[in-house]
């Protein structure tokens, strides 16, 4: 007896309600054509507070698309999604990006998840509707299917309570916004771009540039300098990269020039790549003996990505990098071409033209840096000089840590730690020489072993050649006092 009135109170219950709202529908259409603004606003808010059931909860709907246009925010919503999805989920899809190092995992239609933010529950449903239909007789099958995909509509739906509204606007789906863009970032595959070869012919003047994925696995984790200065250069490009209104309200391109300059094999390229990883900026090889001329230059540098690093290796190769307005060649038909300049350069570095595009870092490299021109040289030209020298201790360690996997030499393999320690000061050595040596066994002891004598064999050689001199000064003086 006591069950059933229960049972039909929640059927009657709900049938109430319908009937509720049906005429406040009906009684609200009514009194908006036959009452003024105002009033109408007051009975209307009566009305609510009649409303047995207020409905709390408010719906934001994310279409994929308007029909026409494709909307980005469905996009930044997938990516978001695809970052904190749960366990509690049961179905998932997964997707990959060409662009894109990682695979996504986005929740399938008909699914749940649950967010919070400062605070407020947020309800998350993928839904996917198609006007299902067979096609009809005489209709053609391809125009079927493509207004099939038209039809076919998927969205996502949010659900919060009502009092969040405000919040969720102007401050949950921005930060859906940025989020994804930092998801679409820590995803990205770095690439590296080229000159594409038709250009030194002039035969192109879309698809300047070729990329292939980078790949290079050098980080900041696997290069071996000094701490402190592997630190200065990170902090460096954080500063750089978050600095946006700082170059704005002071006047300056947003962009920021490094020169690295020091002996072959002591890490400059490789600082690079760590630079691009770190970033994940793509990396533009500017291979200046490619580019006719000051025109083509400008041309080559403003299609060029923002977020890039730029990259002019040896510099002081060049081309005829002193030369500047008399700096012609002959083109292929025996014309004379006027060829790029220095000032052309310093132009786009720090002139009138260093304004196209935002977020740069320019590199350039260097064996030899006295041999640059001044120009180039100057305070404030480049940001940074960096220089790359010759292997020490502490570089070693990384390097010991990155071929044998030793995290502390001292304790491990004492002795031969003291040995490198005691000739490595003595002797000018590049990371690349001594990579070399560890590369030769997978036994930690017998690598160590080969630094040691490889070390060995370099101090000898200093000291033939400092005796060679000193002979040479003797003999010298003999030659005087005879
Ligand atoms: N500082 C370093 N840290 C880690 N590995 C290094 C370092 N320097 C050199 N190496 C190793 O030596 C190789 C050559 O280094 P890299 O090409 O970066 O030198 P470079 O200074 O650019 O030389 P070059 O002046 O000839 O262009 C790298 O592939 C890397 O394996
Ligand atoms: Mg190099």
């Amino acid at each position: 007896m006591s069950s059933l009135p229960i049972f039909l109170s929640t059927n009657n219950l709900f049938n109430a309600y319908a009937c509720v709202s049906a005429f406040a529908m009906l009684f609200r259409s009514i009194i908006k054509e036959l009452i003024p603004d105002k009033l109408r606003n007051y009975i209307e808010s009566k009305i609510q507070h009649l409303n047995p059931f207020p409905c709390h909860q408010i719906t934001i709907l994310i279409e994929e698309s308007d029909g026409l246009q494709k909307n980005v925010f469905y996009n930044a919503t997938e990516t978001y999604l695809s970052s904190i999805v749960t366990p509690s989920v049961g179905r998932l899809k997964v997707m990959k990006e060409e662009s894109e190092d990682n695979l996504s995992v986005v929740i399938d239609k008909g699914q749940e998840l649950h967010d919070a933010f400062q605070g407020i529950s947020l309800k998350w449903r993928s839904f996917c509707t198609t006007n299902a239909r067979k096609p009809d007789q005489d209709e053609d099958t391809s125009q079927f299917f493509s207004k099939y995909i038209k039809e076919k509509l998927q969205y996502y739906e949010l659900s919060f309570h009502k009092k969040h509204k405000d919040k969720v606007v102007s401050e949950y789906l921005p930060y859906i916004v940025s989020r994804s863009k930092a998801i679409k970032q820590e995803n990205k595959a770095v690439k590296i771009h080229t000159l594409a070869r038709k250009f030194e012919y002039r035969e192109t003047h879309e698809g300047l540039w070729e990329s292939v994925t980078m790949g290079h696995p050098s980080s900041f984790d696997t290069l071996a300098l000094d701490p402190e200065m592997k630190e200065d250069i990170m902090q460096d490009l954080n500063k750089f990269v978050r600095r946006k209104e700082f170059y704005k309200r002071v006047g300056k391109a947003w962009k920021r020039g490094y020169l690295l300059y020091g002996p072959p094999g002591t890490g400059k390229s490789s600082l690079i790549a760590a630079m691009a990883n770190y970033l994940k900026f793509d990396v533009y090889d500017l291979e200046l003996s490619c580019v006719p001329s000051d025109l083509d230059l400008r041309r080559v540098l403003i299609s060029i990505a923002n977020r890039s690093i730029i990259v002019v290796e040896d510099i002081d190769c060049t081309g005829d990098l002193k030369r500047d307005e008399s700096n012609s060649d002959l083109d292929r038909f025996g014309n004379k071409v006027q060829k790029w300049t220095l000032s052309g350069l310093l132009n786009f570095i720090d002139g009138l033209w260093s304004s196209c595009g935002d977020e740069r870092v320019i590199v350039f490299t260097t064996n030899y840096k006295d041999r640059l021109d001044p120009a180039l040289l100057r305070p404030g030209r480049m940001d940074k000089h960096i220089h790359m020298s010759y292997l020490t201790m502490r570089a070693f360690d990384v390097l010991a840590n990155n071929y044998l996997g030793i995290k502390d030499g001292r304790h491990q393999h004492e002795k031969h730690f003291k040995e490198i320690e005691d000739l490595i000061e003595k002797v000018q050595v590049t990371p690349a020489e001594v990579a070399e040596e560890l590369m030769k066994s997978d036994d930690a002891d017998e690598s160590l072993g080969g630094v040691v004598k490889f070390l060995q064999k370099k101090y000898m050689e200093v000291n033939e050649a400092q005796d060679e001199t000193e002979k040479k000064t003797k003999i010298g003086f003999g030659d005087l006092t005879v």
